[in-house]
């Protein structure tokens, strides 16, 4: 995981102090851009012990068209919690636009549904995009993210907000675009649960393994996670573990954690750092 070490060395060396809707305020820097073969390994972070088995509920549960906390609790998974109201709502965020995305008219689309049937039929395709970013339900500012979430409104903008997806040659690739990255706590999550997303669909899809291109917009360190930062750049990184996946599974709406299994993860010890809410 070079590339995730490089993103941590820029953003210290360049990034700017800048104050931050959270209070906390960040180290930040606009634009950048990495890149993982898949073929090569999957790319967790070795450089601190990373939970995948919340990266992995996280995502069954996007896929579900999930937004309520429930499925997330049920599994031991806290990583949502602070944003959901009394009753685990989050409002429309992203399993409700990747699965059902409303209309003006009120039809509404399934993306991903959408998705595979265009990279099955029509791979050339340079419009496979997804998108989170739905202007008709961005939060009211004024309210906190649990007021939104109360209101029907999303109760935080979709950070991973747009991805496309390509095929050459047999192979498929993944670009996203996060508009804000908190690159100690979140960015570690967001290449993982990418990197399963573009595999499992590969799988369903009966291609081959491209390159996973993560672009970002506000790409920024907490000021509360420096000296993590540090400890994590004097740690040398371990070879890349393996995903496997079961390989009868041809619907990607069928996936569940017993069919996903990394095997030879070697990884430094956690990190603790705060969230900033
Ligand atoms: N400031 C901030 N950073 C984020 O990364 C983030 C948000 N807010 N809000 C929405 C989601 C929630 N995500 C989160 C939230 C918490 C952790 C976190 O605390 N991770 C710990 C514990 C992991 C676990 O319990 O499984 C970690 O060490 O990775 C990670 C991602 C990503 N997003
Ligand atoms: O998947 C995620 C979700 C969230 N984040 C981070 C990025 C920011 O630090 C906050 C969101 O705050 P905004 O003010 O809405 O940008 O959460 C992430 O890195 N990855």
């Amino acid at each position: 995981m070079k590339q995730y070490l490089d993103l941590l060395r820029h953003v210290k060396e360049h990034g700017t102090f800048k104050t931050d809707r959270t209070g906390t305020g960040t180290y930040s820097v606009f634009g950048y851009q990495m890149r993982f073969n898949l073929a090569e390994g999957f790319p967790l972070v070795t450089t601190k012990k990373c939970h995948l088995r919340s990266i992995i509920h996280e995502l069954l549960w996007f896929l579900k068209g999930d937004t309520n906390i429930g499925y997330l609790k049920e599994n031991g998974v806290r990583i949502w919690d602070e944003w959901a109201t009394e009753t685990g709502d989050l409002g429309p965020v992203y399993g409700k636009q990747w699965r059902s995305w409303e209309g003006p008219k009120g039809e509404v689309v399934d993306q991903i549904q959408w998705l595979l049937d265009e990279i099955r039929t029509n791979p050339d395709s340079r419009r496979l995009v997804i998108s989170a970013w739905n202007p008709t339900v961005l939060p009211d500012v004024k309210h906190s993210p649990k007021e939104n979430a109360a209101i029907g409104k999303q109760a935080l903008p979709p950070c991973h907000c747009l991805f496309q997806f390509y095929v050459l040659d047999g192979k498929l690739s993944c670009q996203l675009y996060q508009r804000s990255a908190d690159i100690f706590l979140g960015v570690p999550f967001n290449i993982a649960s990418y990197a399963l997303l573009t595999m499992m669909i590969a799988q369903v899809c009966n291609l081959e393994l491209g390159d996973f291109v993560h672009t970002f917009g506000d790409a920024h360190i907490y000021s509360n996670h420096l000296e993590q930062v540090d400890e994590q750049l004097s740690r040398e990184p371990l070879p890349l573990p393996t995903m496997k996946l079961n390989p009868m599974i041809k619907d990607l709406f069928e996936f569940t954690m017993d069919d996903i299994e990394l095997v030879d993860y070697q990884a430094h010890p956690h990190i603790k750092a705060a969230v900033s809410v």
